[in-house]
């Protein structure tokens, strides 16, 4: 339908040309204070758009939180389009972190909000929730395949809380998390080089040995920077998996801004980081 190659294989292409850093597009109000600018639409425009023109020639992927520009309603949703659409043409894969989840007929109108060609926030990606039941997801996961994009579903997140869903243990013995890995697994079965069906697994979860990360997938990694997390722990993190890794890192880049050389610096910095570690495994 779109022509586009599946995003998997797009993916390990942008990995393995630029490296595997994602730039997470967060526009806080504390950071727009710290850029010295308002806390507005004409901010949050300005602020977006130095990002995308700071690194959207260098990284493999940029994620814009989408709740950030939701803030200001429609004109911020107006700006969330244009970022989206200058970082594609840029030459960055663009994964929209919307978070969405729910009954199987309303989540195929999120999945075309924002994975259909013609949307105007198409995306290559979407970080999903699975946790109305991975079979909820089923509209995203078919309108992904059909359009060349991916989805990231949340299976392990980086903040403390997740745990109580996430560690939780089914009556088969698995713990929620792990099942959830086990569904990206049988998705991305047979695919090459990389399935386009992703799981977020937070960088700030310690040894993760115990579960099975071979999703044959991308795993995106937040948590590196403000939530403490180092691009040097990744391999003791994610084992052999971490050639799949995608680490996130938006507040530790976002706030070296606004002057764009010192935005580029950072994500540069961040990128040897987590070439070295990757590289070392
Ligand atoms: O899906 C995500 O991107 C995500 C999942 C997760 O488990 N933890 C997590 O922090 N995120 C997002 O990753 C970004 C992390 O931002 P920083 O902590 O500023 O680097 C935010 O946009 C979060 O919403």
């Amino acid at each position: 339908m779109s022509g586009l190659q599946p995003f998997g294989a797009r993916l390990r292409r942008a990995m393995d040309e630029r490296g595997p850093l994602c730039v997470g597009i967060d526009p806080h109000a504390s950071l727009l204070a710290e850029w010295g600018l308002n806390d507005d639409v004409a901010g949050l425009e300005r602020f977006s758009r130095t990002v995308v023109e700071a690194v959207a020639d260098r990284v493999a992927v940029l994620k814009p939180q989408s709740a950030f520009f939701e803030r200001f309603g429609s004109r911020g949703v107006a700006v969330l389009e244009k970022t989206v659409r200058e970082a594609r043409e840029a030459g960055a894969l663009v994964v929209m972190d919307a978070k969405r989840g729910d009954i199987g007929s309303t989540m195929a109108a999120y999945a075309e909000s924002f994975l259909r060609k013609d949307a105007p926030l198409f995306s290559d990606a979407l970080t999903v929730s699975p946790y109305l039941g991975y079979g909820s997801l089923s509209p995203a996961v078919a309108l992904a395949r059909e359009s060349g994009t991916g989805l990231f579903v949340l299976a392990l997140t980086s903040n403390p809380e997740g745990g109580e869903v996430q560690h939780a243990v089914r009556p088969d013995g698995r713990t929620v998390g792990a099942t959830m890995l086990a569904h990206l697994s049988a998705e991305n079965a047979g695919e090459e080089p990389l399935g386009s069906f992703g799981a977020v697994v937070g960088a700030t979860l310690g040894d993760l040995s115990s579960y099975d990360l071979d999703i044959n997938g991308p795993l995106l990694a937040p948590g590196i920077g403000a939530q403490g997390a180092k691009a040097a722990d990744l391999p003791a993190v994610f084992g052999a998996a971490v050639r799949n890794v995608v680490p996130n890192v938006s507040r530790g880049v976002l706030r070296h801004g606004p002057r764009m050389v010192a935005l580029r610096d950072a994500a540069d910095r961040f990128a040897d980081e987590v070439r070295a570690a990757v590289g070392a495994v």
